[in-house]
């Protein structure tokens, strides 16, 4: 079918299996086409097509509540709610967000990017329902990398105990980003590969059925064996002793299957979990024999090969960090790497084949990686968790109270700090500076090239104390045989330029635009000085000191909230100090950045060379002004 005429699912109802197939074809085809030109989450929605239109099929969409976690996999749900002419935009600037997005539709009643919040947001839709006497189904899809969250537990304690009516949709591909850990993976594989208990339940329930006439105790009798039944032939029935219904295991590329358990659980009354078994990459070889994780989420490729398009010239900051960290790793025992579900994303692969006694990826569980290497530095070790800046946000009370109050020598690699383009607003790196400086013990760095950052993981291995060191998505410099430089000097700041008319502060990548603005301000006559803000916490107060004393305006760059950020700080010392020096600051001001290449979004903020020279000029003729009028 012409799937560009696709306005709403409504056309569904009609589809027999035979054409939902034909449906599913196409779909494939065009997403393997579209995201060949523009990358994206591939793997994840070659994997649940079927399922979408089956449940586009037999729910009523936007009346009933489609809830996607993290939401990586709602491509067939917008192209089934009339979004596909849209989708040569996807993830770039201005264009289809890779998320479900309220603004788009309608049909996108919840909006996602995180992890594992799908239970607990269906858990408050389903209330509001039923306080408000409406009678619409809630549908949250979570797939088993995402059940390993703890805010997913969280949600299903709450969802049995209350008994709330709603389908969980289980989608299990026994995959997370990388192949899926944990041990509820484990008992989610003995579900899947048991299909004996469900056989047996399903006999006697119907025998019962048959027998209208049968006494109480008959049926009591009965009820207890299909009971008892479940401890001997599974390992363990979580779900249905949590007090949710289990339909499954159901194939999830399968539509009759999938229509008689979506029918199945819409008569129940109750929360009832389907077990979807589907396949990652389906339908396309590249992206369904990856066994890494590279096909999750990728940038654009070549259809015929799967080779990925794009040059790569030096590694990646990731890459860096992780390598840079083993070969410290193999010369002191005490060194460990932990990583929430991201051993991809971090490349901590080559640290895991290499010392696997000495890796961790504890699933999609921020708040227990943090607490967990709180743990083992308590016991002497010295742990390396490399951890997003956007999802460390999920673990940050542990990050205050486990670790940072109680002094302990963590170390946080915080990996996509600052913008990180494509996933938009729920993923960039922006917060956590705001965040992280109030905690009194910590270290806070960033370096501004792959040197400093080597200076930084020997000091962060050396310090008494938690630390932090942010580096961007993206990749090092591949600044070629440095001679080795001397230890950092703790707190301290460097002056890469030297300039008397005013000081422009900035840390990490933006750094280089500074000195840019800086380059370009000495040919227009003005003298402007570049400072190195390689620590953010503690700041340098000794080189502030010197240039509140001299008068010297300051101009902060920083790819950060400005709200918290490294020139807030500055300002809050320099009123604290009595100093009257003029400032101004280039950041992001109170709003969230949405997707797009990331240079684009730099222009829209202003952080830009353009626009360090316009607003130090600016600075430069207020202080003037300021001064004629005293
Ligand atoms: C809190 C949080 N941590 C980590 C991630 C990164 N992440 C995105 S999708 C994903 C894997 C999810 O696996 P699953 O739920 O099984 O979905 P699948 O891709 O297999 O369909 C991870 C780890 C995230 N989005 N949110
Ligand atoms: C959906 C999600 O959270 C991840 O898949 C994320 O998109 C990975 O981002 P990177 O590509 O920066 O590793
Ligand atoms: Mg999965």
């Amino acid at each position: 079918m012409n799937l560009y005429s696709i306005k709403d699912p409504s056309f569904l109802k009609q589809k027999n299996d035979e054409e939902l197939k034909i449906l599913a074809q196409d779909v494939r085809e065009f997403l393997i086409q579209s995201c060949s030109r523009t990358g994206g989450h591939i793997g994840a929605n070659l994997g649940v097509v079927e399922l979408t239109i089956a449940l586009h099929k037999h729910f009523d969409s936007p009346d009933d509540r489609l809830i996607f976690d993290v939401g990586h996999q709602a491509y067939i749900h917008k192209i089934l709610t009339g979004r596909i002419s849209e989708f040569e935009t996807l993830r770039q600037y201005k264009g289809l967000c890779g998320f479900p997005k309220m603004r788009e539709s309608d049909h996108d009643v919840w909006e996602a990017g995180h992890s594992s919040t799908s239970l607990s947001a269906a858990m408050g839709i389903a209330k509001a329902r039923d306080i408000k006497g409406e009678d619409h189904h809630v549908i949250p899809v979570i797939g088993d990398g995402a059940l390993t969250g703890g805010m997913a537990l969280e949600a299903l304690n709450h969802i049995g105990s209350d008994r709330t009516n709603m389908t969980i949709i289980l989608n299990d591909n026994e995959m997370s980003i990388a192949p899926n850990v944990g041990a509820m993976h484990n008992m989610l594989g003995r579900m899947r590969t048991n299909t004996q208990y469900n056989r047996v339940k399903h006999d006697i329930e119907d025998f019962l059925n048959r027998l209208p006439q049968v006494g109480s105790r008959l049926r009591d009798m009965a009820d207890r064996i299909k009971d008892s039944m479940k401890y001997l032939v599974v390992d363990g029935v979580f779900f249905e002793e949590l007090g949710i219904k289990y339909i499954g295991p159901v194939d999830g590329h399968d539509f009759a299957e999938l229509s008689n358990a979506i029918n199945i659980s819409k008569d129940y009354k109750g929360p009832v979990v389907i077990h979807v078994i589907t396949k990652k990459g389906k339908g396309y070889h590249p992206a369904e024999d990856d066994k890494l994780g590279k096909w999750h989420g990728l940038g654009p490729y070549k259809i015929d090969t799967g080779e990925v398009l794009g040059s790569k010239s030096t590694p990646s900051w990731s890459e860096f960090m992780s390598n840079t960290v083993l070969e410290r790793a193999k010369k002191d025992e005490r060194i460990v790497a932990l990583t929430p579900a991201m051993p991809v994303g971090s490349k901590l692969t080559k640290f895991q084949n290499e010392l696997p006694e000495r890796f961790f990826d504890v699933g999609i569980a921020e708040q227990h990686a943090v607490t967990m290497s709180g743990g083992l530095a308590a016991s002497g070790m010295r742990p390396y968790l490399a951890i997003y800046s956007t999802f460390l946000q999920r673990g940050y009370d542990q990050l205050l109270h486990d670790v940072d109050r109680q002094n302990l020598n963590v170390f946080l690699g915080i990996d996509r700090s600052g913008l990180v383009g494509a996933d938009g607003e729920t993923h960039q790196g922006v917060f956590d500076i705001s965040f992280i400086s109030p905690l009194p013990n910590m270290t806070l760095m960033m370096p501004k090239d792959e040197i400093e950052a080597e200076q930084m993981i020997d000091l962060a291995f050396r310090h008494e104390g938690p630390v932090a060191l942010r580096y961007p998505r993206g990749n090092i410099k591949g600044i070629e045989a440095p001679a080795p430089r001397e230890p950092l000097e703790y707190g301290s700041w460097d002056t890469v330029m030297e300039g008397d008319d005013l000081s422009i502060i900035s840390f990490g990548p933006t750094l280089d635009l500074a000195i840019d603005a800086a380059v370009a301000l000495k040919d227009a006559g003005i003298n402007a000085g570049v400072i190195n803000a390689r620590f953010i916490k503690p700041m340098d107060e000794e080189m502030l000191q010197s240039i509140g004393y001299a008068g010297k305006p300051v101009l902060t760059v920083e790819e950060t909230m400005l709200n918290g950020g490294l020139g807030s700080m500055i300002a809050a010392f320099m009123a604290d100090h009595g100093f009257k020096n003029g400032i101004r600051r280039i950041g992001i001001d109170n709003e969230y950045v949405e997707h797009g290449d990331v240079n684009k979004l730099l222009e829209d903020i202003g952080i830009t060379t353009d626009n360090i020279i316009l607003q130090s000029k600016t600075l430069l003729e207020l202080e003037n002004e300021k001064e004629i009028k005293n």
